[in-house]
């Protein structure tokens, strides 16, 4: 079931530094919401802690409130692994497990969750995320097949496939089109378009034309200059940050005056 997002003052350090300063952000159940601006402005960074991602890298911490449908992701108690079941990521370059068969990979997020389930339900499981997918059709007669012998449009539609059977209210996709051709973006694109009925989308990308495309909402993240933290600049709906932004900074950004 979809979830809302609410964050509240949210820093974001990696030892000493602080990276990302001040964010107030209400993303709604249901809806694309794209970060945008300039590299090192922390739409990753950013990203990351909404699913409490990155923990795994030392040193990195953040304080603030992150509230899944108004429960904080970071209270006492909370395990950040079934955080991040519940708000799944999808990232820049597709990574199925090389040697495991593409139904393997679509399991293995419900499998590392220690959940059994009998071979029919494995097999509606994987049908019904490759279908969600949008890569039903194209792999059903090689399912037994390892995941690394797809396309690259097609791996990344596979770890779509493995971040939606675990079912998540949330998928965060960072730069989730990047290594992919045109083709297979814009079937990443629609999908993001059909996955917005199920599940709330956050998406980073670089890509402007992209953001108005797929998204409801925009947030457009800023930095000072090197050294400085990166902070959220403008939060609206898209077609206003694209042709009727408040702000001078994101005019700029979206009529590429820098970036
Ligand atoms: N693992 C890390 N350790 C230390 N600093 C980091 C780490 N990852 C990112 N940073 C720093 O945090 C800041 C924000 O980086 P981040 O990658 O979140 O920005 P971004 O907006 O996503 O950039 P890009 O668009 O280039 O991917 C940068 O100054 C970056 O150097």
């Amino acid at each position: 079931m979809s979830k809302r997002i609410d964050v509240k003052d949210l820093n974001v350090y990696y030892g000493n530094f602080l990276a990302v300063e001040g964010v107030n952000i209400n993303i709604e159940a249901k809806s694309v919401t794209a970060f945008i601006g300039p590299s090192g402005c922390g739409k990753s960074t950013f990203l990351r802690t909404l699913n409490r991602m990155h923990e795994v890298i030392p040193g990195a911490y953040a304080k603030g409130e992150v509230l899944l449908d108004g429960a904080d992701i970071y209270g006492a108690g909370v395990d950040p692994v079934t955080v991040r079941s519940n708000i799944g990521m999808v990232f820049q370059r597709p990574n199925p497990f090389p040697t495991m068969s593409i139904r393997d990979n679509v399991l293995a997020g419900v499998k590392l969750n220690n959940k059994r389930i009998s071979k029919g339900e494995a097999d509606a499981l994987v049908e019904k995320s490759l279908q969600g997918a949008n890569l039903w059709n194209e792999v059903k007669d090689r399912l037994d097949k390892p995941g690394s012998g797809l396309s690259g449009g097609q791996q990344q539609r596979l770890c779509i496939a493995r971040a939606i059977a675990v079912e998540p209210a949330v998928l965060l996709m960072d730069e989730p089109c990047s290594a992919l051709d045109p083709i297979s973006t814009l079937a990443v694109e629609d999908l993001i378009n059909e996955l917005k009925d199920s599940y709330t989308v956050v998406i980073v990308t670089h890509n402007m034309q992209q953001a108005a495309r797929v998204s409801d909402k925009t947030a457009f993240f800023n930095i000072a200059g090197t050294g400085k933290p990166g902070k959220l600049i403008e939060f609206a709906e898209t077609s206003t940050i694209f042709n009727n932004p408040s702000q001078k900074a994101t005019e700029d950004y979206v009529s590429g005056r820098f970036g």
